[in-house]
């Protein structure tokens, strides 16, 4: 029975089912660094995440017409993964730096417990989750500034005028928003499965613009790699009641993947 929540009734009207999932452990997740627009590899732990989510998927008996990824190579690959599991290689996958991680400027290449040590837990964790705080810009001297700059995953943008040097969460939102409403929102209402394959802070936006999360509540988010979730949503993309945010995992396994995340930024102890 169609149950009255709190963006009212669904009650009979066609609903649209999206999958998500951030990419599997990267090598640069395994060291401890700030990742963003670099563009790491998974490590072996990220690939067998990226299998597992395959076969999560196979065995709920999801399958897909066309898939949405970012231009690094962590997403993309387990995106293959994914693919390769459901035997779905040949459906369309749609590549933009849109649904890239956030850009963590001067933090990029950091590990994250030397920053704690430096900069102290409370900055790490506003560098981190805020909304609206974003890390410091990154410098030439950083060792990965032209690294970045220069990738040609980067070719098809964004224009060199306009390239990041730091991104927030906020304006993560305002480049991942614009592909989310114009491109992967038409593919849902066409009647098309979508799948996504993309990152902790991309989908943290995504996920706070559907749920309509505060900038404090999007802050105690943490997105653990590899297990794919669900939304279900009416035919204005608002979640239905009960159909916001459904990891494919068992509770306790997502609970304990979200808390090593979300430990990432903490002093060791
Ligand atoms: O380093 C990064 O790019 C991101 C995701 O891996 O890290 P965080 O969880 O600290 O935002």
């Amino acid at each position: 029975m169609a149950t009255e929540g709190k963006r009212g009734c669904s009650c009979g009207s066609k609903t649209y089912r999206i999958i998500m999932v951030r990419h599997g452990e990267s090598e640069w997740n395994q060291k401890n660094l700030f990742c963003g627009w670099f563009n790491a590899d998974l490590s072996d732990r990220g690939r067998e995440e990226a299998v597992k989510a395959g076969k999560a998927l196979k065995d709920a008996g999801h399958t897909f017409d066309i898939a949405f990824t970012s231009v690094l190579i962590r997403a993309q690959k387990t995106l293959q993964s994914i693919l390769q599991e459901l035997k779905l290689e040949g459906i369309p996958i749609v590549k933009s730096w849109r649904l890239n991680e956030r850009h963590y400027g001067g933090l990029t290449g950091l590990n994250k417990v030397d920053t704690v040590a430096k900069y102290g837990e409370e900055q790490v964790a506003i560098w981190r989750r805020s909304y609206d705080t974003p890390p410091p810009p990154i410098t030439k001297e950083n060792p990965y500034y032209d690294i970045i700059l220069n990738d040609s995953i980067y070719n098809e943008g964004p224009p060199k005028n306009e390239f990041p040097m730091f991104e927030s969460l906020e304006l993560t939102i305002k480049r991942t928003l614009p592909f989310w409403n114009d491109t992967i929102v038409p593919a849902i209402k066409s009647g098309k499965k979508v799948l996504i394959a993309a990152h902790g802070n991309s989908l943290r936006g995504i996920v706070k613009h559907l749920d309509e999360m505060s900038n404090e509540e999007i802050m105690k988010l943490n997105l653990p790699t590899g297990i794919p979730f669900m939304y279900t949503l009416d035919k204005d993309m608002k979640p239905i009641p009960g159909g916001s945010l459904q990891f494919l995992g068992d509770p306790e396994t997502v609970r304990k993947a979200m808390e090593e995340v979300a430990n990432q930024g903490k002093a060791k102890k």
